[in-house]
Parts: C-alpha cells; structure tokens; sequence
C-alpha cells in the first residue's frame, strides 16, 4: 500500500509493502565451487536445464581450475555476513542473518530449512544482485519459492524481497568512490580527458532477457530495464566522479557472454569494445565493474585477467575499479533496505538516485520472465 500521495506512487503502481515484523534476513547469493572437485558439479547446478554447450562448461571451469577450483564468491559472502551482522548490532536491530546460494552449498533451502527449524515464519530476502534480468531477479524469486518446496514450509514460512537496489545510494556510493580515483590515476599517468573512457561493465545476457526485464508496461525498450538501469546508474555515477571542468566519455559494455553464438546476447564486449577505441586513438580506460556487487570470478578473470590482458596486448592504460564488497556505505545501505520494509516507509522516503527508482517492494507480473527456460512459480511478485 502506498501512504501520502507523493508524485511517484501518484504517477505509477503502488511500489510499497505494509511495515513488517520479519524474524530474519536470508542472504541469497549465486554460491560458487570451493575445490577442484567441486567445480564440475557446480557448473552442473548453474546450467541445469539450459543446454549450456559442453565446451564452454570446460571454458568456464577452466577459469576456476586456474584459481585452485576456488571461487572467491563464498568467502566475499561470509565477509557481508560478518558485516551485516555488525552493523544490526551497532543499530541494535536483533535480526539474525541465514546465508544460502542458488548453486553451491550452503543452499537456500538449507538456509530456509534453518529458518524453520529455529521457528522463523518470515523472512526478508536481500540478493546479492542489484538491477533486474531474469539471472538477477526473478531466478532468486524462483529460487524462494523452490526452497519453501522443498522444505515443506510453504504457507508456513514467508519469504519477501528486499527492492532491486541499483539506484540505491549505499551501492552507488563505492563506485563513485572508484571512478573518481581510476580518473585520477589516469590523469597522473598523463592521458589527455578526450583520450579516456570509462566503461561501465556488466554482465551481458540473452537479448530476449533483456527485452523481457522490468514492467513490460514501463517500456524500456528493446534492452529492457536491465539496459535502462545501468546507463541510468552510470549517468549518476559520471556525474558525481567528474570535475565540472573536464568531462570523460562514458560507455555501457558487456562481458561474460556464454551461450551459442547463434543466441544474440548484449553487446559490445567490453575487449572488442577497447580494441576499437584503441584504433581510434584512446589511450586510457577506467573499467567499472558496475553490475557486481563483489569481485567475483567473473571480475577476476573477465575484467581482471582477460580485459587487463587486452589492454597490454593493445598498449593501452587501464585501471579496474573496485565493486562494493563490504564497503561501509553498502553495508548500511543494505541494512537501510531492510528496514525501510520493516518500517514500511513510504516511497518518498526510500532513497533512489535516478528517477527509475526506487524499485518495487513486489515485482510486478511478468516482470523478467525468462521465455528460453519458460514459468516457473516464483515468490514477491503480483500474479498475472
Ligand atoms: C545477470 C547475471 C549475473 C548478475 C550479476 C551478479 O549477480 O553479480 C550473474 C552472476 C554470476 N554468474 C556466475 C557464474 C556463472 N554464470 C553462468 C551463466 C550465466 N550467467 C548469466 C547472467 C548473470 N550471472 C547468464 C544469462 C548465464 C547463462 C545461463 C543462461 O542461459 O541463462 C555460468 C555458467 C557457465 C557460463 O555460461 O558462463 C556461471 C559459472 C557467478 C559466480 C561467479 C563466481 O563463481 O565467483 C555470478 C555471481
Ligand atoms: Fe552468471
């Protein structure tokens, strides 16, 4: 329900949820292997049902074998847990944190069969994923409602969701932070502002994805919210990195493209991208891992080895700046986005940085259905 009649819940659906008493917080992340052995089954649980082709399953684990067949996913989430945590009782909010993950141990269900065992009957969700896809929303949805399944919990146990938090200030904060410092770098290191980029990197995703996120009746167009929340987030971020005086071009790139090539994913390649600026006559990019929330595989080996690896090939400098990780302003800023569903503050009052947001409490119907994979039944969105 929407309280006080401010322009935005005016202008759209309603974006809020009544106040609610939750008994925990579940920490949904995508898990990652923690071995050798682990790293073939793991590849297993993430492309289970998605005809994902074998060489690139042998690809991608090839990128965890390089790192011992340890992902640094886990530990980075351990590390939120411990921040959470301190943060709920610096705040003096008693909220216990269950972490679990879609693909690797501990589970969601795990995490789920906990929160019964313990007597919870509702829980806040936060997943570690910022902006709206099918991968980065609607998959944790699913997830949920997989895990009261499972469980046998379901009408037992409530699940919610925090909002995608995108635009949120605590996440936006940290790559202010880094943007502002790669510039300076480059600056040190003598490249001219018309030299530079800054490009913004996410991970790319079917285009029928894309076209699919968010509320159809928004009309985002063909690249869907997904697209629309990361220029919108990197026009912010820009705008609060620059000196007024001199202003760097920015560019939204993509990476860590799997599926067959005759699938149309998002594009520009962040390395295809360089290599054309290159050619034209830049000298310097600041690469911003934008829709990571943590330094993960896919910025160790996408950003960190492969695009870093482009750059020397091309002769190029470039800095990666870092994702938010347990950045204080993120830690608050998550702990905020529970409470602000605890409290069930009105939309006016939920802090969002670009006038897309801030997102919805319950997404909406047929909001990033995934038409490859087909429906599944998901928890936190409005039937049809
Ligand atoms: C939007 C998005 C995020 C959100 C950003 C975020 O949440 O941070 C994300 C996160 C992650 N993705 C991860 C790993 C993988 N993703 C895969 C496959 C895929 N991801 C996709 C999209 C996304 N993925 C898609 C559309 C596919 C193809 C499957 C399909 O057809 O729908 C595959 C399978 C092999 C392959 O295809 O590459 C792996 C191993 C890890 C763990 C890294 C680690 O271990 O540290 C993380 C956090
Ligand atoms: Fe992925």
């Amino acid at each position: 329900m929407v309280r006080g009649a401010t322009p935005a819940a005016a202008a759209g659906p309603e974006h809020v949820e009544e106040p609610v008493a939750y008994d925990a917080i579940l920490l949904a992340s995508f898990g990652g292997p923690e071995g050798q052995d682990d790293v073939i089954p793991f590849l297993r649980n993430v492309t289970r049902g998605r005809g994902i082709p074998d060489e690139r399953l042998e690809e991608v684990a090839h990128h965890y074998r390089a790192f011992g067949g340890v992902s640094p996913i886990n530990q980075q989430n351990r590390e939120l847990k411990v921040a959470l945590e301190a943060e709920l009782a610096r705040r003096g909010i008693e909220l216990p944190v269950l972490w679990g993950n879609r693909n690797w141990a501990p589970f969601i269900s795990d995490a789920v069969a906990e929160a019964g065992e313990r007597g919870y009957t509702s829980l806040i969700a936060i997943g570690t994923s910022a902006y709206s896809s099918y991968s980065s929303c609607r998959q944790y949805r699913e997830d949920y409602a997989a895990a009261l399944e499972t469980t046998g919990l379901e009408g037992t146990v409530r699940i919610d969701k925090v909002r995608q938090f995108f635009d949120h200030p605590g996440f936006v904060e940290p790559f202010i932070e880094g943007v502002r410092a790669g510039l300076a770098e480059a600056v040190a290191a003598g490249h001219a502002p018309a030299a530079t980029r800054v490009l913004f990197s996410t991970h790319s995703i079917p285009s029928t994805d894309a076209a699919k996120s968010g509320p159809a009746a928004r009309g985002f167009g063909e690249d869907g919210a997904y697209a629309a929340q990361h220029r919108a987030v990197a026009e912010v971020v820009m705008a609060a990195a620059s000196d007024s005086e001199v202003s760097v071009p920015w560019e939204l790139v993509f990476q860590s493209r799997s599926g067959p090539p005759t699938q149309p994913w998002l594009e520009p390649d962040v390395n295809d991208r360089m290599r054309e600026l290159a050619a034209e006559g830049v000298t310097a990019f600041v690469i911003v891992p934008l829709g990571f929330v943590s330094d993960h595989m896919e910025v160790k080996w996408d950003l960190d080895t492969e695009a870093m690896e482009t750059a020397e090939e091309l002769g190029v400098f470039a800095v990666r700046t870092p994702t938010p990780g347990i950045h204080p302003a993120y830690v608050t800023g998550l702990v905020d986005l529970v409470m602000e569903r605890v409290l069930g503050l009105p939309t006016a009052e939920r802090p969002a940085l670009t006038e897309l947001g801030p997102w919805y409490d319950v997404c909406r119907s047929g909001c990033c259905e995934n038409v490859r994979l087909g429906f599944k039944p998901a928890l936190a969105g409005l039937l049809p």
